[in-house]
């Protein structure tokens, strides 16, 4: 999405972002050696969505598997912050990446050639009924050949029809998902989970072998090992805080980029934590 963010003085900045967008993003400048960012999205034909190409590219982010729709053109977003908590405004409902999943030789392709995929429930929340089964079925066959399948359910009420919706979707795609990293907030609000103990529980119950479940500035708790082993991971405190917007996907890359690098679950949290800290210090979802 086109993002607008907070700039001063009744002005805003243009951006690009949009949560798995700021995963990649992050991922890309912290992969590590072997691994590459490619972004599996749709775009327009028109001027904006040409900068957004030129973005990615410039980026690190391999862009073959943008798919570029005649016509299209992408969201948009707007941040509002009180006390550096953000909360948003959309402009969405004709965006080009709705139709990410539309053609099924494009997703066939991209799937053959990933060795890790990254989606979440923003992803589901945008897509039309069949989009959603035509990515969960590609989803579940990579985790089926043995490949890492990390989703981020990131439950934005907003965009869902309905609760139910909502959550038989994000159970779905947990099911097809070899790693969750849900938002303890967002779990608490639509599944009623009392403790974060009780999310990572449910996710794994779900067949999920590895949660880290977040909880926004407060500790992280990591379980792994299909819920044997757990630890409560300290956050690491900001050294301002300006804007939460992206804190969650930025923490989803290093944690990702740690664990495809050989890291283990413990030290992969802490460097979720720290450059998560690190990118609520700035504007906008994308702080380098
Ligand atoms: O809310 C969304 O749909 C976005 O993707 C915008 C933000 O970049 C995202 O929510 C931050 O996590």
């Amino acid at each position: 999405m086109v993002e607008l963010s907070v700039a001063g003085d009744g002005l805003y900045r243009r951006g690009f972002a949009g949560d798995t967008f700021n995963t990649l993003w992050h991922f890309a400048r912290n992969a590590p050696a072997g691994w590459r960012a490619a972004y599996l999205t749709a775009l327009g034909t028109d001027t904006m969505s040409d900068e957004m190409l030129g973005f990615f590219d410039a980026a690190g982010i391999e862009t073959d598997a943008v798919r570029r729709i005649e016509g299209a053109s992408p969201g948009l977003y707007m941040i509002h912050l009180r006390d550096g908590e953000r909360s948003f405004s959309y402009w969405r409902d004709m965006a080009a990446a709705k139709r990410l999943a539309d053609d099924e030789a494009h997703l066939d392709r991209i799937f053959s050639s990933g060795d890790a995929f990254y989606f979440s429930g923003i992803t589901l929340a945008i897509l039309p009924k069949a989009g959603r089964k035509r990515l969960l079925e590609r989803v579940e066959r990579a985790r089926a050949s043995g490949k890492l399948v990390a989703f981020d359910p990131n439950i934005r009420p907003r965009l869902w029809p309905d609760t139910a919706t909502a959550k038989a979707a994000i159970e779905a795609a947990a099911k097809v998902s070899t790693l969750c990293l849900p938002s303890f907030d967002d779990e608490r609000a639509a599944f009623g989970d009392e403790t974060p103990e009780a999310t990572a529980a449910r996710y794994h119950g779900l067949g999920v072998g590895e949660v880290v479940v977040k909880d926004g500035g407060g500790a992280a708790l990591v379980s792994w090992g299909d819920g044997r082993q757990s630890e409560t991971v300290a956050c690491v405190p900001p050294k301002q805080l300006v804007d939460t917007t992206g804190a969650g996907d930025s923490f989803n890359a290093a944690y990702l980029a740690a664990r495809l690098g050989g890291i283990g679950p413990m030290e992969a949290t802490l460097a979720g934590h720290r450059l998560a800290s690190h990118v609520v210090g700035g504007h906008g979802a994308l702080v380098g």
